[in-house]
Formats: structure tokens, C-alpha cells, sequence
């Protein structure tokens, strides 16, 4: 379910307020990772672990120290000496050093899982080279590797890389759930994470504006009563399908109509086909005919274009109180035109915004990869900026309304493909037209696209060739079996 995903200066906040109170946290978080290893790998296993200068690495020696007391091979390695070891992480390594171990400077080649206890929430600068050709050289012989806390390099507060990382199959996090597990590079170099409170009371934290998002949960507001009518849950418009992109706004509509809208309506720019023979249930109609017509929501963006006529249509939308989502070349619209921008800041009316990073980019005036080295703080930018729920696509998508983040858990790289970010919008679109609200709505419409996606991997464990389609089909099925 929904958790919270404390920032790293939360986290050391927490921290040195339980230490100052005398709890053992080190001997806690790496007795916790020695009982899980103990529980998921056999004896059998030749363990090394890395350990580095922090209390990470002090953490790494407590954990040592209990899986050889259990029985297990253990080596440690110090893979970097900085200064002093810190109290904490010195007694821990004074304990590990009395039982007796071999020294070691370098990986057995016998190893057969390695655990990271190099960096964790206190990696303030790249990995240094030789540090990180170890790094490589484990990534590539493809070992098992158990990262305490977070995985070395990986930046704990925005999931970037710091020159370079060493992959975990798992990570096993302390205290607090991290952003950075989730988004950008998070879930590659994280693998599955495990969280381990390490019993502090519940006192000990702080309300958290920033969650991960997941649910199991039918919203209410999809709950249907037998009394009601199509009318009930709400007409949308589709604005888009320029020459050339008429199946952008086709894909979005039948989405919008798989996921439960009363009626969708497409107005094409290019010259409307009569019907759409697949899913006769759509109205298709031409744009400049639709846009006067009643409709509880409004989609404006895939395949749109940016001409003259796109302009104009954009214009009029954002001039309704509907809500409204915007998409798409909506979206570099926005970018391009100043006015256009003022006008979406100051609707009325909820207004959703679903960029990719580089739509992102544009809105912020920035690079890419900027956008992707911050994402939560670029979400709540664009959120705060253009007065709408907004999100930030990709691996773990990121969904601000301004104030507090959520990132998403659901969703993998099959989504990689075209056609898959006009469903999502024909999604949101339908769920906004069933009574939810705007953030609701994205938070549930992003999980749902995603969770989609996990079911289909099920079946297809390389994740290639999932189309657009297909994913409204499983978001649907997914759905419905939701309570
Ligand atoms: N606080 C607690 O009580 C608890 C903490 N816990 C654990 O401790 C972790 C946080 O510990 P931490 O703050 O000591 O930071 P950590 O991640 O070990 O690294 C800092 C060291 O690395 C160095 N360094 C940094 N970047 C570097 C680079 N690129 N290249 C080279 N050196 C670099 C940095 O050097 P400095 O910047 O000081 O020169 C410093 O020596 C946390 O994730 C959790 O696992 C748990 O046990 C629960 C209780
Ligand atoms: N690696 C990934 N993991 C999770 N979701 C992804 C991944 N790659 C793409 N997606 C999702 O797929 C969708 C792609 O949208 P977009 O880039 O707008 O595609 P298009 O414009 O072709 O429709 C987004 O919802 C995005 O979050
Ligand atoms: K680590």
C-alpha cells in the first residue's frame, strides 16, 4: 500500500534524534539484514561484503558479524579508507576484527553474494575510480549483490547516479522508505526493497509530503449503483488527431471508453472518419464541431499538431471550467506560447498536465536531463507554475499537485513504446469523468496504466512488444478486479 518516502536530511534528522535518545540503530539495521540474508540465501554461500568509510559501512560490519556467528563464509573487504571510522562503526569493526577473520583486500573469486555496505544516505560526491571499476566488475560478472540502505552511487533523495553504481538484486533500506529506490535509476539499481523500520516508535517521524503510491483499493467513486445512466459517468472529449496523427486521439479515446467514461466524443483535426470500426462506440466528429458541444471533461493533446488551428483549439479549451488534461503538443504548446502558458495558470476550472521529460523540459525551460536528475522537485515545479496536478513520465512516474509528491510503483519498460502515453491520458480523462478528482484521478489513472503493464509481464518476462492497445485491455481486466 501507499507509504511514506522520507528525504535524506528527514532521515538524518530521525537518525540523530534516536541515537541522542541511546538506540542502537547500526547493531539494529545490520542484524536485520543478517536475519533476512540468513533467511533468503543457504550456508552454503561464500558472502563478501564491501564496506566503506561511513556508518554504512558500520552497518556492513554488524551484519558480517552476524552471518558469521551464523554460520555463513564471510569475508569483509574495506573498499575505501577515508579517516577515523566513526563511534558507531568503529565498535563494529573492533567486534568483527575479534573474531578472527582473515584480512582481505580484493573479491574472493569464490564469492557468491556480495553485500554493499560501501554508501549509503551520506554519498555526497561521485564514486571515486577504483571504487567504481569494482562496481563495474561485479555489475558485469553478474553476482548476487544485498545493498544495505540504498545501493552505492545511487543518490538517495532523486534516484541519479553518482558516476556510477553497484546494482543490487536486493536492497534492504533502514528506518525509512527513500525516493530515489523509485524513480529515475532507482528501481534498476535497487531491485526489490525491503524496508525495515528497526522498531522506533512511531513518534519518530515526521509527516511526510512525499508518498509511494500503490493500491489494491477500488476508489468510491467508481463504485456503481444500479441507479444510474451513461450519463452518470460522464461525457469526454478527445481533441487531437491532426494529419497524419489520427490514431493518437483514437488511442486515447478508446481508452478513455475501456475505463468506464459514459461517452467519449473525438474531435479530429484531420477530416473524421465516420466511425471508428474497432470500437463503433466512439463518436468521432471534426474538432471545431466537438469543441462546442457539452463534454464533463476535456483531452486535449495527442496528435494535435501546432498549427494555426491547434492554437485556436487550445485556446478555447483552456478558456472552460472543465477539468481538462493537457498532452502532448498541448503541452509544447504551452511551452512555445507565453500567453497560452498564463491563460492554463489561471483556469478556473482543474487542470492535469502529463508530460514525458522532454515536454517536462520545455515547460521549465530547462535541459532533460536536468529535469531527470530532480524529478520531484521538477513535478512540484511544473505543478506549482501552471496550477495543476502534474506529472513526470518514466520509470517510477512522478505526480504533484504542488505540495506533495507520489511516486509511482507500478508500470516497467515494456510501456516503452508508442502510443502508451496517449492511453494513459484517455485514462485519466475517463476516471476524472467518473467523479474523481484531479489528483486522484493521476495518481489512480498512472497505477492503473502501469499495473497493466506488470500483469502483461506476467505472461511476457522479456517485456517486449506490448502495445497500446493491449494495455487498455489489462488496464481494464485490472480494474474490474480491483475491491
Ligand atoms: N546515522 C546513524 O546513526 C545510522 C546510520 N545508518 C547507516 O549509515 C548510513 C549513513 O551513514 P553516513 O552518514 O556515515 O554516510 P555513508 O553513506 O556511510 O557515507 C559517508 C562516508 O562516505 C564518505 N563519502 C561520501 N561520498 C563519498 C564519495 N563519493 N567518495 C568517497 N567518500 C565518500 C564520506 O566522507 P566525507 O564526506 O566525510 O569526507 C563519509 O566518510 C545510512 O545510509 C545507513 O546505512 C544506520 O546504521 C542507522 C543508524
Ligand atoms: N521504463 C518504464 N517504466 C515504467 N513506465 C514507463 C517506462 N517507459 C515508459 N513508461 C510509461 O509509458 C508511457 C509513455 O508515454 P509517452 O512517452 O508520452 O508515449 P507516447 O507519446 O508515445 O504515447 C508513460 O506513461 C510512461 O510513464
Ligand atoms: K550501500
Amino acid at each position: 500500500m501507499t507509504h511514506p518516502l522520507y528525504l535524506r536530511a528527514e532521515l538524518q534528522k530521525i537518525e540523530s534524534q534516536q541515537l541522542a535518545q541511546g538506540l542502537p540503530l547500526m547493531e539494529r539495521a545490520g542484524t536485520a539484514a543478517a536475519r533476512w540474508i540468513g533467511g533468503h540465501y543457504p550456508r552454503s554461500s561464500v558472502i563478501t561484503v564491501l564496506v566503506g568509510p561511513g556508518n554504512n559501512g558500520g552497518d556492513g560490519y554488524v551484519c558480517a558479524r552476524h552471518l558469521y556467528i551464523a554460520g555463513f563464509t564471510v569475508h569483509v573487504w574495506p573498499v575505501l579508507h577515508v579517516g577515523d571510522l566513526a563511534a558507531d562503526a568503529s565498535q563494529a569493526r573492533r567486534l568483527w576484527l575479534e573474531l578472527g577473520p582473515e584480512r582481505i583486500a580484493g573479491l574472493p573469486s569464490d564469492t557468491t553474494l556480495v553485500i554493499d555496505a560501501v554508501f549509503g544516505i551520506g554519498l555526497n560526491r561521485p564514486v571515486p575510480e577504483d571504487v567504481a571499476t569494482t562496481f563495474r566488475q561485479i555489475n558485469d560478472a553478474g553476482l548476487n549483490v544485498v545493498a544495505l540502505d540504498i545501493p552505492s552511487g545511487l543518490d538517495a533523495d532523486s534516484g541519479q547516479i553518482h558516476g556510477c553504481v553497484l546494482s543490487a538484486n536486493h536492497t534492504l533500506t533502514f528506518i525509512g522508505d527513500k525516493p530515489g529506490l523509485h524513480t529515475a535509476h532507482g528501481q534498476d539499481a535497487a531491485g526489490e526493497v525491503v524496508l525495515f523500520e528497526l522498531d522506533l516508535p512511531a513518534a519518530a517521524y515526521p509527516a511526510a509530503p512525499n508518498t509511494l503510491y500503490e493500491t489494491t483499493r477500488l476508489p468510491a467513486q467508481l463504485r456503481r449503483h444500479q441507479e444510474s445512466n451513461k450519463g452518470t459517468f460522464g461525457t469526454v472529449g478527445v481533441i487531437g488527431g491532426a494529419a497524419g496523427m489520427a490514431g493518437a486521439a483514437i488511442l486515447a479515446g478508446r481508452a478513455a471508453l475501456r475505463l468506464g467514461a459514459g461517452k467519449v466524443r473525438i474531435g479530429m483535426l484531420a477530416a473524421a472518419t465516420a466511425y471508428d470500426p474497432l470500437m463503433p462506440e466512439l463518436m468521432l466528429a471534426d474538432a471545431a464541431l466537438a469543441i462546442k458541444q457539452p463534454h464533463d471533461v476535456w483531452l486535449v493533446g495527442p496528435g494535435l499538431g501546432r498549427d494555426d488551428t491547434a492554437i485556436d483549439v487550445l485556446t478555447t479549451l483552456l478558456s472552460r471550467s472543465e477539468p481538462l488534461v493537457l498532452d502532448a503538443d498541448a503541452l509544447n504548446l504551452l511551452a512555445t506560447h507565453s500567453a497560452l502558458f498564463a491563460q492554463c495558470k489561471a483556469r478556473q476550472g482543474d487542470t492535469v498536465i502529463t508530460p514525458h521529460p522532454a515536454e517536462a523540459a520545455r515547460l521549465l525551460n530547462k535541459e532533460t536531463s536536468a529535469v531527470q536528475a530532480q524529478r520531484l522537485d521538477a513535478v512540484r515545479e511544473l505543478a506549482f507554475r501552471l496550477n495543476a496536478v502534474a506529472l513526470i513520465k518514466g520509470s517510477g512516474t512522478v505526480v504533484s499537485d504542488g505540495l506533495q509528491i507520489s511516486i509511482n510503483q507500478s508500470g516497467n519498460a515494456a510501456l516503452a513504446s508508442a502510443g502508451q502515453g496517449d492511453v494513459l491520458g484517455g485514462m485519466i480523462a475517463a476516471l476524472l469523468a467518473q467523479g474523481m478528482s484531479a489528483l486522484e484521478a493521476t495518481q489512480f489513472g498512472v497505477y492503473l496504466h502501469g499495473a497493466a503493464a506488470d500483469q502483461w509481464l506476467q505472461s511476457n518476462a522479456a517485456g517486449i512488444g506490448l502495445g497500446a492497445s493491449e494495455t487498455v485491455e489489462h488496464a481494464r481486466t485490472v480494474l474490474n478486479r480491483l475491491k
